[in-house]
């Protein structure tokens, strides 16, 4: 579970993220929703402790600048963070040995493999494409099985049927008990998927909306009624 008290961000005098509350819970998808520029990313890298902020996060728990709470999550950044001269392999062992994965070989095969990115194993991250190092990036994100998962802007990059395995894994995830979150402003991607939506504007949660609240509306015209279109 990942639970947000409070939090707020101060980038100068200018308040990116205000005094905001936020539960996702584990076993299910939650969605952060937003325009441009509402605080989406502030609050993941809050969460994921590279911002200093104010308020209280705890993941499974425990504080998030805790060595316990930095074991238990995986964070996707927006854009990938990798090392050019490292191999996807490479990359695989670093992760592997720094989050003590047993088995980590296989459970990063099993990623390698939905991703297409088996053929690829022994390629530098400089010589991938740009949604091969998105791929890779969710891949080493996965393979240390979280218990919380924050996931920023996940399908940017990614081509159609690349979209789909990724919500089929990320469901999968979640099915399994791992608390995702997920922050997007794409929403057609994500509106077959959250059990649980925050819909931020302006560095405020403005609406939290579970999936079976919906009824006949979309979560889509949902959003844009909240947001003005935006
Ligand atoms: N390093 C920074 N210094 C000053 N202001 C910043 C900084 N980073 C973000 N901001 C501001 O904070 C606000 C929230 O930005 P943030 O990146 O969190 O938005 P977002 O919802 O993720 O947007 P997008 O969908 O465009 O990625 C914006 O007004 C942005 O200009």
């Amino acid at each position: 579970m990942i639970e947000i008290h409070h939090l707020t961000k101060r980038y100068g005098s200018f308040k990116a993220v205000d005094d905001i509350e936020l539960v996702a819970q584990s076993g299910k998808i939650t969605i952060l929703l937003g325009p441009n520029g509402a605080g989406k990313s502030t609050t993941i890298k809050s969460i994921a402790n590279l911002l200093k902020f104010e308020g209280n996060i705890q993941i499974c728990g425990y504080d998030n600048g805790s060595i316990e709470a930095k074991r238990c999550f995986g964070y996707v950044p927006e854009t990938p963070v990798l090392y050019d001269l490292l191999t996807v392999d490479e990359h695989i062992d670093f992760i592997g040995h720094a989050y003590q994965v047993e088995n980590y070989k296989e459970k990063a095969q099993k990623y390698l493999e939905l991703f297409h990115l088996t053929e690829k194993r022994k390629k530098m991250a400089k010589e991938l494409s740009k949604g091969m190092t998105q791929k890779l990036s969710m891949l080493l994100a996965f393979m240390i099985e979280p218990k919380a998962l924050l996931v920023d802007e996940p399908m940017v990059g990614l081509d159609p049927a690349s979209i789909e395995e990724t919500l089929k894994i990320l469901r999968n995830i979640a099915d399994e008990g791992c608390a995702v979150l997920i922050s997007t402003h794409i929403i057609d991607i994500v509106s077959d998927i959250f059990d649980e939506a925050y819909i931020m504007k302006e560095g405020h949660i403005i609406q939290r909306i579970q999936k079976n609240e919906l009824q006949e509306e979309s979560l889509k015209d949902f959003f844009f009624e909240l947001t003005e279109g935006k």
